[in-house]
């Protein structure tokens, strides 16, 4: 799916009206009675109800006006009110305000806005918030921000028109207050806000509704991909049906030093449970004893490492052989800080010519010489940092990370030419090319040790089976995530372990490919 700015969204409705001929004001009956079909199909399955519409100055009051009309025409008892003055509402907004019986409508701008209302707000059935939408330019203060208090403490389900009013639809910050919504209706397409925290947890559920923008400037218009089911199951290969194991390649996983050995183990097993054709675990001889008991299908691959439990450079012409002719390369889950591990992972970064993976130790050896990744070989090089990674990477705190992940991760991605997944809430995938794509599934169950060797497992899996790069990093981190998922469902984000979701991996690709509709 598809998400947008809200600037983008407004210069496709000036553009909907101005190169297609389509009146405003048609728009803005669409995007009413989109709203209105579907606050009936939720909350008006007993017959028509009571509504309390709350209006700001704007076109997304002037939604609430049409909700207004179309609810009341159905039989709804239905009060607006108004936190401006009747001159203060121009436009196609206006046009609509003046379509409602006078005696319906209240106009409490400040310093009393909603709060005399608060009765009317108790007795609702629901309420809607057509404060604020995709005109929002600041943090919401006095009156609105008070509205929005009430609104949130009255115990009734809120509809949001557009947007719950207080999230900014770029970013999904929350500008000082912001709706908790049961529901939010929204025009044409998803806003960034909409899946982004903390918008998302705003929103409650979320329909798009069609108002008549034509599709192909819906198409044309810049955004990025929000990966849902419907984007990830469209992604997934199917099997020949007479494939043989070479078909679906041969996996190098680079990892492990002492006390780090079930981080190389979940890497091995998590690609073989991704579909890879063959797997080999490259990893300090120390540790050959315990994942050769770890690991079943995965092959291991001893490296001499003087009984320390640890790799260096010394390994590099060994490692190099085992790399030349695979489909993927992984680098780094358990491997160590130590200086000399570090040295290795440089030399390897800059010499492997297959799609590789980076991860954990891989990435703070990188850290330490960013610059490696600007002599690499391979054409496909896939960092996935969390945020703390991602600053030591760019030279940023952890603060400004997770203040810009979108920025943050196109930016890196173009200036070293990697895909980058920013791990967290909602990871972000970013392509060299400027492609960016935000991934949907996953639960705050995922908030253990060893999640990230799984998603490693799966990257170098799907790069080894020879998926397009940026669609393996979509792919990947969806399937990690709905794994995920399917464990909570099963038994609880609580406890959930790396290994679960190793295990349930899976049945989180066959659940793309058996599922229908949506
Ligand atoms: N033709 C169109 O442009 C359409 C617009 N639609 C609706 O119109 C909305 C956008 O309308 P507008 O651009 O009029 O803006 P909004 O209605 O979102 O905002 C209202 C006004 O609030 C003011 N404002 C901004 N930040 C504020 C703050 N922090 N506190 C108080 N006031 C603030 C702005 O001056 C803005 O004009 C969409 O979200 C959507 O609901 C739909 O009717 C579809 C068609
Ligand atoms: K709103």
């Amino acid at each position: 799916m598809k998400v947008v700015t809200g600037e983008v969204m407004q210069e496709m409705d000036r553009r909907t009206i101005r190169e297609y001929g389509v009146p405003g004001l048609v728009l803005m009956e669409n995007a009413g009675r989109g709203c209105a079909d579907a606050i009936k199909a939720t909350f008006g399955l007993q017959g028509p109800g009571k509504i309390l519409v709350v209006a700001g100055k704007g076109n997304n009051g002037g939604d609430g006006y049409v909700i207004a009309r179309l609810l009341r025409e159905e039989g709804w008892l239905v009060k607006t009110i108004v936190l401006a003055e009747r001159d203060e509402i121009t436009g196609d907004a206006r046009a609509n305000l003046d379509r409602l019986a006078p005696a319906a409508v209240v106009f409490s701008p400040a310093p009393s806005g909603l709060a005399p209302w608060h009765t009317d707000l108790e007795q609702a059935t629901v309420v809607v918030d057509a404060l604020l939408g995709t005109g929002l330019r600041s943090e919401v203060q006095g009156v609105y921000a008070e509205a929005i208090s009430l609104m949130n403490g009255c115990g009734k389900p809120v509809v949001a028109v557009d947007i719950p009013s207080g999230i900014d639809a770029a970013t999904g910050t929350v500008l000082g207050v912001a709706v908790k919504a049961a529901l939010t209706v929204t025009f044409a397409l998803a806003k960034r806000g909409h899946v982004l925290f903390p918008g998302v947890d705003h929103c409650g559920i979320l329909r798009v509704v069609d108002i008549g923008i034509p599709g192909e400037l819906a198409e044309g218009a810049p955004g990025i991909e929000y990966v849902d089911r419907r984007a990830a199951r469209l992604l997934v290969h199917r099997r020949e049906r007479n494939a043989h194991k070479g078909s679906f390649g041969h996996c190098l996983i680079i990892a492990g030093s002492t006390g780090k050995s079930g981080a190389a183990a979940m890497a091995a097993n998590s690609a073989v449970r991704s579909g890879a054709g063959l797997v080999t675990l490259a990893a300090p001889a120390a540790l050959n004893t315990v994942l050769e008991i770890k690991t079943t299908e995965a092959m291991t691959f001893p490296l001499d490492d003087g009984g320390r439990g640890l790799l260096d450079e010394t390994v590099l012409p060994l490692v190099m052989q085992a790399a030349a002719g695979k489909g993927s390369v992984a680098i780094g889950p358990g491997l160590s800080w130590a200086p000399e591990t570090a040295c290795l992972v440089r030399q390897l970064v800059s010499e492997i010519e297959a799609p590789l993976v980076v991860d954990a130790d891989g990435l703070n050896a990188l850290s330490e010489q960013i610059d490696v990744l600007k002599g690499k070989r391979s054409p496909v090089v896939v960092l996935t940092p969390h945020p703390g990674e991602m600053a030591r990477l760019a030279g940023l705190s952890t603060v400004e990370v997770e203040a810009n992940r979108l920025g943050v991760a196109r930016e890196f991605a173009a200036r070293y030419g990697v895909y980058l997944l920013l791990k967290g809430a909602r990871t972000v995938v970013a392509a060299p090319d400027g492609r960016i794509a935000i991934n949907g599934s996953g639960n705050p169950g995922m908030a253990s040790g060893g999640m990230g060797d799984v998603l490693t497992g799966v990257l170098s899996a799907l790069l080894g089976q020879g998926y397009e790069a940026f669609d393996a990093c979509c792919l990947g981190v969806f399937i990690h995530g709905h794994a995920a998922d399917i464990v909570a469902a099963e038994k609880g984000e609580i406890g959930m372990s790396a290994v679960d979701v190793q295990e349930h991996l899976p049945w989180a690709f066959n659940n793309l490919i058996m599922q229908t509709g949506e």
